[in-house]
């Protein structure tokens, strides 16, 4: 369960069997036909995959390179998120559990997890700090018309590291009926393999759709990274391509020297939370610093382990985006090319549009669009005069 340094259970004992059970169930469960055509069904005949690749013209034009965008934003729900929520719901199921829980910070994992016990009729119950429940209300609207249970989380930040401690806390008094649908790549293995695998559709996916449109690989991938799921799983695919470069957009937040931001990998380092060892934003004893991020996704002070590591050994190169700059790119795509992004994807739009001097004239460029902006209207409404 490591990646280089990185990784690791770092879980209390009463943890260790429902993880263990987890593992064998991804060794027994997943390869077996019938889960891999029912979660194949799902996909693409209820989730809406495979997504399309769209190539923008416009700002092609102003970049000097061609820019294409794969659109996990048009999945059903709206973001990546349902990849990740159909595959453990199904497995969940598999294993006769009852009860799917799981953390959310946007709201978009709420929603997916929601929408994949419904769809499997499984009670659902969905743990979220009490900031994101007001700044993401649509979401949690959508999730109770989904029948899932919404606990806001008063203690903490009141954000997304405050909600996986509640989820994890719940999960080990209610392991037998309860499976924990971890919403990102990290925790305590095997969460951070197991959500790997179920977002790297993304990658593969984009990888043929570029050799067949643009009849070649991609100069540059690039995906925005809060715990890392929508990065590892389009960036993993590329990862033995050495010619392509790969790169993940953190959250910088204000930028204001001494601010909150989620930068762990830039500005963090190596420490336990929530069950693995990564970079982490912490204090000299270790105490976790509070996070921040215009997003509601990207705002978390940890990473995934496997980009920890990709990190050190060199293979991703991870950039920082500022709150402004993300603003910025979420009002670019709309008006350039009529796609409204997540604040969070805006972020990965943002380094392209920053950095696009470094990048290869005439190359091509893939950015992952991991979702779409309807749910962050709210907070834009008050940043750009709409
Ligand atoms: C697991 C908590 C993170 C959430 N969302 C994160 C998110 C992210 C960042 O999460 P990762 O892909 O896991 O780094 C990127 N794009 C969109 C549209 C997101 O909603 C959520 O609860 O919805």
């Amino acid at each position: 369960g490591y990646f280089g340094n990185f990784g690791g259970r770092f879980v209390p004992e009463a943890l260790r069997p429902p993880l263990m059970e987890l593992e064998e169930a991804m060794a027994t469960i997943m390869p077996s036909r019938e889960y891999r055509d029912a979660l194949q069904d799902l996909l693409v005949n209820y989730a809406g995959r495979e997504t399309p690749l769209t190539f923008c013209p416009h700002l092609s034009e102003k970049l000097g390179f061609r820019l294409w965008l794969k659109r996990e934003d048009l999945l059903h729900t709206g973001a990546h998120k349902i990849n990740n929520a159909l595959g453990q719901a199904l497995l969940a199921k598999m294993m006769g559990k009852t009860h799917l829980i799981a953390e959310t910070g946007a709201g978009q994992h709420g929603v997916a997890t929601a929408t994949a016990a419904a769809r499997l009729k499984m009670d659902c119950t969905i743990f979220m700090g009490a900031e994101d429940v007001e700044r993401q209300s649509m979401n949690v609207m959508r999730m109770k018309l989904l029948g899932a249970r919404v606990f806001p989380i008063e203690n903490g930040s009141r954000t997304l590291k405050d909600a996986i401690n509640e989820a994890l806390r719940y999960w080990i008094s209610h392991q037998e009926d309860t499976l924990y649908c971890f919403g990102t790549a990290a925790g305590p293995h095997p969460f951070p393999t197991l959500v790997r695998q179920l977002q790297s559709v993304i990658g593969t996916e984009a990888r043929a759709q570029m050799l067949e449109r643009a009849g070649r690989l991609p100069d540059v991938v690039v995906a925005c990274v809060g715990g890392g799921s929508n990065a590892i799983g389009m960036l993993h695919p590329f990862v033995e391509d050495e010619g392509v470069r790969l790169v993940g957009v953190e959250a910088g937040g204000t930028g204001e020297p001494g601010c909150y931001n989620s930068a762990p990998i830039n500005l963090g380092s190596p420490g336990v939370l929530h069950g693995h060892v990564t970079m982490l934003l912490q204090d000299q004893d270790g105490q976790i610093q509070p996070s921040h991020s215009i997003s509601a996704g990207l705002d978390y002070p940890g990473v995934g382990p496997e980009h920890s590591h990709l990190a050190e050994i060199g293979r991703v190169h991870y950039g920082v985006i500022c709150d402004a700059s993300a603003l910025n790119a979420f009002q670019t795509l709309t008006q350039e090319e009529g796609i409204i992004p997540a604040l969070e994807s805006s972020h990965a739009v943002a380094w392209v549009l920053d950095h696009a001097d470094e990048l290869p004239a005439g190359g091509d460029v893939l950015v992952n669009l991991s979702g779409r902006g309807d749910k962050d209207l709210g907070i834009v409404k008050k940043y750009l005069n709409l």
